[in-house]
């Protein structure tokens, strides 16, 4: 903990890398919160997407002072800030079987979402990934439109109910989003028992904000075992939501060993189980998924797949509300190819990809709005990047938002909304990644497009809405990038 700290440091400022003074044990946490604290103390005057200086003032600053590449200290892990787009492209394509989650990664997770996909390493990560990959393609992939459509039916009635009984047209759109992503993730892990997936998801979502309040005293080893308030919490709601998780499993488990069922069923679940017993039974026992590992990518994709998709679909319905000309072009080009000018009430899933022009707001929604705003990743071994020697130990930063929104990189609209850019597919890779990027990139990705392109469509085919008197436009950084006070739209029923 000290040591090696001390030895990727001077190895960096050989190289030329500096960066601000750490203070024992805490490094450079409390400078980020100290300044991350007063820049979010105000709201932003008009809506503006110039959003840096606000979310990763210590970005700035440093960049400012030390260049490009500066190195700083989370708690006692030393990171460098990594911005140039073609060592970007080498480090996540070439070195991702020699990188990772840190410790202080995995520990602050670890009662969350434990050792599932999104924080093993090494070839556990890579057994765990060819099991998950496969539900994320082609067919598979395809079969959980279903659940999409009939879930965000269900929203659009709600939505439609709450303009019939309130008073006002305002609604807070974020809300909707976070419910409905949780409703389909939980429908496409748990189909049949998905109303007790709704309950464990429920006490997934207080055990996530327990662990992120608790980790802000995680800056050191040991910290975990403090029996402190937060400590007893997370404990408890674990036990509770494993015990939850273990219900369904063992029902699953209990129908195929009496017979009344061949295969443990077809959603998430029922894949890894069968894919469980598939080892089992070839005696392959060496990477098989034991009962902990199931339920933590139960927890994984929960976590990592319904609160990216809801904050994605929250920033887009605040930039279509606030550029009606796109949401006018976007709503005729849905109508035409996904709806046959009214003559359905089904969106045909098989246009999907023809929607170019709502993939295109989509993609500068999260240029502007990168729901994971910074990717971190560890070396593992020594490594040579471009002209830089990364030793071993060394995390490396990857400020998305900051690249994003880069002038250099994206010209002089950086920080306008301009979907227009993404007209031409040929965006340079290393320059757009909200999906990161290499072999280590969002399992998710093409479920995350296919929900995010059906729930847009058919809101928009419903609704006209601008932005409310009431938004008061104010990003912060909560693990992803929310609106502090959340989105209120003035929404209209296009057939009242
Ligand atoms: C707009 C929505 C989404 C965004 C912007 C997003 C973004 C990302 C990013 C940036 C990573 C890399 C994180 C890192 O390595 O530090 C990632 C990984 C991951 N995402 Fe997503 N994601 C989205 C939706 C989803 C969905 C819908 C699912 C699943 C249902 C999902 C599951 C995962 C998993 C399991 C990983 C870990 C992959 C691995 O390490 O091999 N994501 N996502």
């Amino acid at each position: 903990y000290c040591l090696t700290p001390r030895r990727i440091k001077k190895i960096m400022e050989r190289q030329g890398v500096r960066g601000p003074k750490p203070r024992p044990l805490t490094g450079n946490i409390l400078d980020m919160a100290s300044l991350i604290s007063k820049s979010t103390s105000y709201d932003v005057n008009s809506i503006s997407h110039d959003i840096v200086g606000r979310l990763l003032p210590h970005y700035v600053a440093w960049s400012q002072q030390y260049g490009k590449r500066f190195i700083y200290w989370n708690g006692i892990e030393p990171r460098m800030c990594l911005t140039e787009t073609d060592l970007i492209k080498e480090f996540l394509l070439k070195y991702s079987s020699v990188s990772g989650k840190s410790w202080q990664q995995q520990e602050g997770c670890k009662y969350f979402i434990g050792r599932g996909l999104l924080m093993a390493n090494g070839q556990d990560w890579y057994h765990q990934r060819h099991i998950v990959a496969p539900a994320f393609m082609g067919d598979k992939l395809k079969s959980y439109a279903g659940y999409m459509v009939e879930c965000t039916k269900e929203m659009l009635q709600s939505l439609e109910n709450a303009l019939k009984m309130g008073q006002s047209s305002d609604v807070e759109i974020g809300e909707y989003m976070r419910r409905l992503t949780a409703d389909i993730i939980s429908r496409t892990e748990f189909d049949g028992s998905y109303e007790k997936g709704k309950q464990i998801f429920h006490l997934l979502t207080l055990l996530q904000s327990r662990c992120a309040q608790a980790s802000r005293h995680l800056c050191f080893p040991g910290s975990r075992y403090f029996p402190s308030k937060y400590n007893r919490e997370i404990k408890s709601l674990k036990m509770e939501v494993e015990r939850l998780l273990m219900e369904i499993i063992q029902s699953r488990k209990d129908c195929v060993e009496i017979g009344r069922s061949s295969s443990y069923g077809n959603d998430l679940l029922g894949m890894l189980l069968n894919e469980m017993q598939k080892k089992k039974i070839s005696g392959n026992n060496g990477f098989g998924l034991n009962l902990q590992l199931i339920m933590d990518q139960c927890k994984t994709l929960f976590f990592a797949g319904h609160e990216t998709t809801a904050i994605l679909l929250t920033w887009t319905v605040m930039l279509l509300a606030t550029n009606p000309i796109w949401q006018q072009k976007v709503r005729a080009e849905v109508m035409t190819l996904l709806f046959n000018n009214a003559q359905t009430q089904n969106p045909s899933v098989d246009q999907l990809s023809k929607l170019t022009l709502l993939q295109m707001v989509i993609n500068e929604s999260m240029r502007l709005y990168p729901p994971a705003s910074v990717l971190p990743r560890m070396a593992f071994e020594d490594m040579k990047l471009g002209d830089l020697h990364i030793p071993k130990g060394l995390s490396i930063w990857i400020p998305v938002l900051a690249i994003h929104h880069s002038e250099e990189l994206w010209g002089k609209d950086a920080n306008e909304f301009n979907p227009e850019r993404f007209a031409s597919k040929s965006f340079t890779p290393g320059r757009f990644m909200p999906f990161a990027a290499g072999p280590r990139n969002c399992v998710g990705q093409a479920f995350a497009m296919m929900e995010a392109k059906l729930i847009l469509a058919m809101l928009i085919s419903k609704f006209s809405f601008t932005i409310s008197e009431n938004y008061r436009h104010a990003p912060v950084v909560v693990l992803t990038i929310k609106p502090k006070y959340g989105v209120q739209v003035c929404l209209k029923p296009l057939n009242p």
